[in-house]
């Protein structure tokens, strides 16, 4: 692809080359879906994009959304409900990597005519038609982002687990995280366009965190779902509805299903290598003291004044 040649690059950790492209970062991969996406999307209505920061719990919340949309043609506690037998990321595909000839094809919705994707997209980069014509269609964004710290570590061990790289790495990631050369990076950018976005038009952008998924999974459920217009009833919130999503798409209930514990995606990525702690805070067991606040004073510097706080 010709524009590559024209990017800046520099290599990753283990030698592959990353691009920056509109001031974010992305292998070759997700770079050539984002560019042919932004040429040949068609959003339809109701259409809604599922968005993160690589490594802030989109496989989660992939199940999650997934299951509350279709909660009316598969109850989560159907004993053949989809999530049992097929990943997330199968479920609810992320959109850059598509092709052009699969977006038609994705078929997730209750409503057959709309769909879910996962996006690691920068606000910059999501195709013009999905912002121009949300209002008329009625397109949802769902944003998740999560401590930089912990986002940090989780990228480190999936790289480590799926590349398999000579000893420590991390340093080198480290380096290169903070530079913000990282997928989707810099982190701090990614997670800023959309918080303004949510500020701009809340009725078409939810911000949402990790961290509180984890500490009120009710409130955050009840949220999400208002936000995406399928409120709970009150028939569905006395029948345990959300005690039984937030069950099904637990961390060690999907960790332990034989479809996400074997195999690998169409990337060659392991499945397995999508669950690993599930903690908020696991960074403490991972970065010095001087990793860590070299990473809060960086997430202070680039968040101060905009109100917001991870
Ligand atoms: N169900 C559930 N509940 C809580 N946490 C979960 C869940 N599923 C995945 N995870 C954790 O999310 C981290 C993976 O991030 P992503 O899913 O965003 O990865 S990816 O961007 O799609 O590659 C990774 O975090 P770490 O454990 O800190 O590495 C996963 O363990």
């Amino acid at each position: 692809m010709d524009l590559l040649l024209t990017l800046p690059k520099e290599k990753n950790t283990f030698g592959a080359d990353i691009f920056r492209y509109n001031g974010f970062w992305f292998p070759e991969v997700p770079l050539h879906g984002m560019i042919e996406s932004g040429k040949h999307f068609q959003p339809r209505q109701n259409d809604v994009f599922l968005v993160t920061a690589p490594k802030s719990g989109t496989t989660w919340l992939k199940g999650i959304m997934y299951t509350l949309l279709n909660r009316e043609i598969h109850h989560p506690q159907d004993p053949y409900h989809p999530l049992l037998t097929q990943t997330p990321h199968q479920l609810v595909p992320f959109h850059e990597l598509l092709k052009r000839s699969e977006y038609n094809s994705v078929s997730n919705s209750p409503d057959s005519s709309s769909r879910i994707f996962g996006s690691h997209m920068p606000t910059v980069s999501l195709p013009k038609s999905v912002i121009e014509d949300s209002e008329s269609l009625n397109c949802k964004m769902v944003y998740l982002c999560r401590d930089i710290k912990d986002t940090f570590v989780s990228s480190f061990h999936f790289l480590k687990q799926n590349l398999e790289p000579s000893n420590n790495c991390m340093e080198n990631l480290f380096d290169l995280y903070i530079r913000g050369v990282s997928p989707g990076g810099p982190v701090w950018d990614h997670i800023m366009g959309y918080w303004k976005e949510s500020l701009e038009r809340p009725n078409k952008v939810l911000f949402m965190r990790y961290e509180d998924m984890k500490s009120k999974p009710h409130f955050q459920l009840r949220r999400l779902a208002f936000f995406l217009g399928k409120p709970f009833s009150e028939e569905e919130e006395n029948s345990g509805m959300l005690d039984q999503i937030i069950s099904l798409c637990s961390f060690d209930n999907m960790r332990n299903l034989e479809v996400n514990k074997s195999d690998t995606t169409k990337l060659g990525i392991k499945n397995h290598t999508f669950y690993r702690s599930g903690q908020v805070g696991d960074w403490k067991n991972y970065l010095t003291a001087e990793m860590a606040g070299k990473l809060d004073q960086i997430t202070q510097e680039k968040f101060r004044a905009s109100g917001l706080s991870l």
